[in-house]
């Protein structure tokens, strides 16, 4: 039997505010044709408003200029970030083809205009254009990821990086990599707390 779908939550409307609509379109897309396209496991669509795409959208207020989304896969965060930030530019970098066709087609069924879809690993990236931001969720721990994506941002630029419960420990065993890349004023952020089910986790950090 099929798990059943989540139904909106009523913070939704918190989270993404006139952003609302298409985010609900995205969410159903992602929720019709996910499991088929191998972007999410059958049992994600009762928690896919909660656990994925509030927790995604919750990430938008940190925000701006030119942000790069590392290992986009199904859209998370990068595409939920580009509904709720019309105002913010988006690269998404996904490598597996599959995962690019996917998020050029929402880009195009959702009209959305300030989404550009790069397939290609974050390492093998033309550098020519460094980016304000760079966000990444669930690609891999911190030590491997601040090489993927330090090199992305500009001087003065951040990462902004989903995390779990496990954050601290990450940012210690990654002392190497944060003195490697020169990143500064590192920090963990909970944000979404009193408003989403789960509070989402963030390692903030200026690149020098
Ligand atoms: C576990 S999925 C997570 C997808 C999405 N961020 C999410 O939270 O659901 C990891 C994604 O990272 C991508 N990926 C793996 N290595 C990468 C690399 N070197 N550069 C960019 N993306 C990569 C994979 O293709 C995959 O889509």
């Amino acid at each position: 039997m099929t798990p059943e779908f989540e139904a909106e939550p009523a913070h939704a409307a918190l989270v993404f505010g006139d952003q609302l609509a298409l985010a609900r379109q995205f969410t159903l897309n992602l929720a019709t044709h996910g499991e088929e396209l191998g972007l999410i496991g059958p049992l994600e669509l009762p928690r896919l408003w909660s656990r994925h795409i509030l927790n995604c959208g919750i990430v938008a207020p940190l925000l701006h200029g030119r942000v790069g989304d590392v290992g986009s896969g199904a859209g998370l965060p990068g595409l939920v970030l580009a509904i709720a930030r019309p105002d913010v530019d988006f690269v998404l970098i996904e490598p597996m083809e599959r995962r690019t066709a996917w998020l050029n087609d929402q880009v195009m069924e959702l009209g959305l205009t300030n989404v550009t879809v790069v397939r290609d690993r974050a390492e093998d990236v033309r550098r020519d254009v460094l980016l304000d931001q760079v966000t990444a969720r669930a690609v891999s721990a911190l030590k491997k990821l601040i090489p993927m994506t330090a090199p992305l941002v500009r001087p003065g630029g951040e990462l902004v990086l989903m995390k779990g419960a496990g954050a601290a420990n990450e940012i210690e065993a990654a002392a190497k990599q944060i003195r490697a890349y020169k990143l500064r004023d590192i920090e963990v952020l909970t944000l979404g707390e009193g408003i989403l089910d789960e509070a989402t986790r963030v390692v903030r950090a200026t690149v020098e």
